[in-house]
């Protein structure tokens, strides 16, 4: 039969094999390899791979104009390392297991410290930034919440428990989790014949399993659940001792009215939560986190202090403890009722919370201004925070800003607009006074930092 040429959509690359030399890693922790000779008559591109380090020789599959997959490391690092974790080739939860801690320390507080550069916050030739010791954490069994997804294979009828391939829809079915505390996969092990059921497999969306004062595991629920298959998760319930909580779209419900869960704060308050909450993932660097924040920011009885991106109150009910006053805000209306609610639970009456959008606050919202400020937004930033900064007037705004972030380009961008805050013209009126990486989330490229600002006058 003849063939007739049809003219191709444009856009739709060949996917390619190419070899190259590593020339860095980026701020998600991906290779950066710039394209060796022409592909297919194109200017060579740059592109990002998990999985390889600097240095290294390797052989990729190019899957899209910046990106490809790793296929092999013909010439490896000597700074690679086996991973501790037997899933970590299939599993997309880490993706910085193939160097030790050390490494993985240093390229984050590395490029935090490009990103300043970047953004103009300081200039490396003239002033080094003022890093102090990074808050290090357990590098395994650290995570007290981890989230499953679930699948149910219909020709099977069996139910699939895990996490999710980087990348992928597909889940890789896991027993242990090196990097969450033992308690978590262990109960979720336990659960699993309860759940492995067509009646109650089809309706799950999720999993989570949360440990603070006890356990709690979270289901994430597409369907109602019938009588039956109710009833099977309140006898696990009873016997286990473990609160189930059911998320739908609309309502979140505790199984046999289970109590709230409680996180404790450095003085021994009890931070109350319900398991859809923000909730730290690493309780033990929460603790130290908190408590470099107090010490940074050195509250006294006479000063008051926002806590902005207050959550339930993690920093805002120890800061309450030692500050005159306290005003959390947070956006997400139930949490700042959290906040309220922990504040009573504790006896604090100086702390006050306040449901609002922070990309859109106004100092009328805030009432009084505030001595010191506590910034820890998610990733997006806080440049509504920025905003409100910039139209205070000098002596309006605080004396002392500590920015805990888990997104550094936009704590660079946000940071770059505090220094560049200049009400006569020449010299900043903050500087800041000290920096370090918080070891949240070891064995992944995520990068939480800490940044102290303070006035100059
Ligand atoms: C990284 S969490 C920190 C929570 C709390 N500081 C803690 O340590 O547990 C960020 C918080 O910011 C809140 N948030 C995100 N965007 C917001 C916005 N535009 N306005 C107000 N709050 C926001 C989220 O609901 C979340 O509770
Ligand atoms: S998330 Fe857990 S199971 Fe997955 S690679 Fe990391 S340690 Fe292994």
């Amino acid at each position: 039969m003849a063939q007739f040429f049809k003219p191709q959509k444009r856009g739709k690359a060949v996917s390619k094999t190419l070899k190259a030399q590593v020339s860095g890693l980026d701020h998600q922790a991906r290779a950066v390899v710039r394209g060796s000779g022409k592909e297919a008559g194109r200017k060579p591109q740059t592109r990002f791979i998990m999985g390889a380090l600097p240095g290294e020789v390797i052989q990729y599959k190019t899957t899209g104009k910046h990106s490809g997959t790793l296929e092999r490391i013909l010439e490896p690092s000597t700074d690679r390392r086996d991973a501790p974790c037997k899933y970590y080739e299939q599993c997309g939860g880490c993706d910085f297991q193939h160097v030790d801690e050390s490494y993985q320390q240093s390229h984050k507080q590395q490029v935090v410290e490009e990103l300043f550069q970047k953004f103009g916050v300081f200039d490396a030739t003239t002033e080094p930034l003022p890093w102090q010791a990074p808050l290090v954490s357990e590098p395994t069994r650290y995570r007290r919440r981890v989230r499953l997804a679930i699948r149910w294979l219909g020709k099977e009828q069996k139910l699939l428990i895990g996490f999710r391939e980087a990348q992928s829809h597909q889940i890789v079915a896991v027993e242990d989790c090196l990097v969450a505390e033992e308690s978590l996969l262990q109960v979720v092990n336990r659960l699993y014949p309860v759940l492995n059921t067509s009646s109650i497999a089809t309706k799950l969306g999720h999993l989570e399993a949360i440990q603070t004062n006890k356990l709690v595991i979270l289901l994430r629920i597409t369907d109602d659940l019938t009588k039956e298959a109710i009833q099977s998760l309140e006898n696990w319930q009873a016997e286990q001792n473990i609160d189930i909580w059911l998320q739908s779209d609309s309502e979140l419900t505790p199984l046999n009215n289970a109590s709230l869960p409680f996180d404790t704060s450095i003085d021994g308050d009890k931070l109350y939560f319900q398991p859809g909450d923000f909730l730290q993932v690493n309780g033990g660097i929460n603790e130290r986190m908190v408590q470099q924040a107090i010490d940074w920011l050195a509250p006294e009885k006479t000063q008051r202090v926002y806590d902005f991106f207050a959550g339930i109150g993690n920093f805002s009910v120890p800061l309450a403890r030692r500050a005159q006053s306290v005003l959390a805000v947070e956006g997400v209306y139930r949490m700042a009722e959290q906040t309220r609610s922990n504040a009573e639970v504790n006896e604090l009456t100086n702390l006050d919370a306040l449901a609002a959008d922070l990309n859109d606050i106004t100092s009328p919202d805030l009432a009084e201004p505030a001595d010191l400020w506590c910034l820890d937004p998610a990733r997006p930033g806080a440049e509504g925070v920025m905003k409100l900064l910039k139209k205070l007037k000098p002596e309006q705004r605080p004396e002392r800003i500590v920015y805990v972030s888990c997104a550094p380009d936009t704590l660079a961008r946000d940071v770059a607009a505090i220094v560049g805050l200049k009400s006569n013209k020449k010299t900043s009126d903050y500087r800041i006074s000290k920096l370090c990486t918080v070891d949240m989330f070891p064995q992944t490229h995520h990068i939480e930092t800490m940044v102290c600002l303070e006035r100059a006058s």
